[in-house]
């Protein structure tokens, strides 16, 4: 099938090449001239594992393109989908200017039929905004050309993309028009072998699941890291806490982990828009409004428990950070956690010095200049003569250290573990101490 793709960030970049896996022809067309020219060049602009060799593959078989030509990537593909960001506008609402501009384009130029599919996270009714955007390109230009609007929003993880895409828990199709249905319902086949994978419903529930499906996941964190404080208060431990409850399969083990709050970027800006567009409908979503600033508070919980420790100044002392990026496996720092964390204790006057195993990068780009904050280019270089090491994202590199030797490195055997990767017991025999979230604090022997 002739596809394009408009937007080549994390999701456009990861669909066009799993499209094109399966044997598609495939446009992936961006504004961003430099992500264009360097994806020519055969550079991939993001980390996320597994990307490289299908695009490599494809772009070799001539099934994968990479343009900055609107005309040429609207001829190009029967179904436009549009892959574009939704960011956050001032009132929290997402900012639609993107994927309306997408749409436009798409109406500017377009001469048979298309499916316009989106796959961008938009609020309830973009669907409609999409077709009427179209329409109103169409009757400038004095002519009349089929098209239809399908909502398939994308529910891929960043540093899983590929496989998530290859073998998705579901594909969510929202359409009101017979002949894209038959059109997406062949494009998704292949990847929903089991077709109870792919679910058919109308636009607006669409739109809406996506929402729906990342306010829950949200709200599992929040729900646990404000029990991990009780855990804390009441002498429990969150980890048992959360072994004990995930084992019940009406709860399920997953997005139960405690830590420093959740990042990134789909959570904090699809909480804020859903928020804003409850708001809009006068409906109260409170548990959400909870949920939110819940997170708000939880990102200052190391900095908290660090403060406790040495008191409300930080003047003088050092620590080494294990982790930037707001999870593993991706160099994204969208909203991450270890921002606040940095900038917290920055403001406090401690040092810090900074390690990731690959957002090292993506790290200078966005505090290269910051006073206070220097980059090590090793985990023992960072945790090296600091008063104490903060665990902020856990790779799986940072999660069996030589205890011994850290203990070593440390000028004072304080750890702070933002994610709870390590054993309480292991730590005590190791003569550190060990702050976690949600768990007893373990003195230094
Ligand atoms: N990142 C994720 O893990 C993820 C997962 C599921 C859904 N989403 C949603 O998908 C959408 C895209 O997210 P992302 O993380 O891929 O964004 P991104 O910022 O990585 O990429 C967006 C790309 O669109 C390009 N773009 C903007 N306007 C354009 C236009 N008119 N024509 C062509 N290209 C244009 C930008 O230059 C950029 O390269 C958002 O709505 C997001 O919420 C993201
Ligand atoms: O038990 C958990 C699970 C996750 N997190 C944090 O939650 C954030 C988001 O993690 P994750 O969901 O794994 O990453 P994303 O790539 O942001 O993916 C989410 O957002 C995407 C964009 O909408 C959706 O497509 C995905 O389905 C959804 O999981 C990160 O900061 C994690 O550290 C926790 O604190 N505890």
């Amino acid at each position: 099938m002739k596809i394009t793709i408009i937007g080549s960030g994390y999701v456009g970049l990861v669909s066009g090449a799993c499209l094109a896996e399966m044997g598609n022809d495939v446009m992936c067309l961006d504004v961003d001239a430099r992500k264009i020219a360097s994806l020519n060049d055969g550079k991939v602009p993001i980390h996320e594992p597994g990307l490289e060799p299908v695009i490599r593959r494809n772009v070799e078989a001539g099934r994968l393109h990479f343009t900055t030509d609107t005309p040429a990537a609207v001829r190009h593909g029967t179904l436009q989908f549009i892959g574009v960001g939704t960011p956050p506008d001032e009132d929290g609402s997402a900012d639609l200017q993107y994927v309306l501009e997408a749409a436009r384009g798409i109406g500017r130029h377009m001469t048979d039929y298309k499916v316009i599919v989106n796959k961008s996270t938009v609020p309830v009714g973009t669907a409609d905004r999409v077709e009427a955007v179209v329409r109103e390109e169409l009757a400038s230009r004095g002519i009349e050309v089929e098209f239809a609007v399908a909502s398939n929003p994308e529910f891929l993880k960043e540093g899983n993309a590929v496989e998530d895409f290859m073998k998705p828990d579901r594909v969510i199709v929202g359409a009101n028009d017979e002949r894209a249905l038959l059109l997406l319902r062949a494009l998704y086949a292949p990847f929903c072998r089991n077709r109870e994978r792919l679910v058919l419903m109308d636009r607006r529930s669409a739109e809406l699941t996506k929402y729906a499906a990342n306010a829950m996941l949200a709200t599992r964190i929040s729900f646990m890291n404000e029990l991990a404080a009780l855990a804390e208060r009441v002498g429990a431990d969150i980890e048992a806490v959360r072994h004990g409850m995930g084992s019940d399969p009406r709860i399920g083990t997953h997005f139960l982990y405690a830590g420093i709050g959740y990042g990134g970027s789909c959570f904090p800006k699809d909480v804020k828009a859903l928020l804003r567009t409850a708001h809009e409908q006068s409906v109260p979503l409170e548990v959400l409004a909870a949920v939110e600033n819940a997170n708000e508070r939880q990102k200052r919980v190391l900095v908290d428990k660090i403060v406790a420790r040495f008191g409300e100044s930080l003047d003088g002392l050092q620590f080494g950070l294990w982790g930037l990026a707001f999870k593993p496996n991706t160099d994204d720092m969208r909203e991450a956690p270890s921002l606040v964390l940095i900038a917290e204790l920055l403001r406090r006057g401690a040092r810090l010095k900074a390690y990731d195993p690959v957002a090292m990068a993506e790290a200078r780009r966005r505090l290269g200049a910051t006073s206070g904050l220097s980059f090590a280019t090793t985990a023992d270089e960072a945790a090296k003569g600091c008063d104490a090491l903060l665990v902020a994202t856990e790779w799986l590199q940072f999660r069996s250290p030589d205890f011994a030797q850290l203990r070593g490195l440390l000028r004072q055997p304080v750890v702070f573990d933002g994610r709870n990767l390590y054993d309480p017991v292991l730590m005590a025999d190791a003569g550190l101490e060990y702050h976690a979230v949600g768990r007893p604090v373990v003195e230094a022997a």
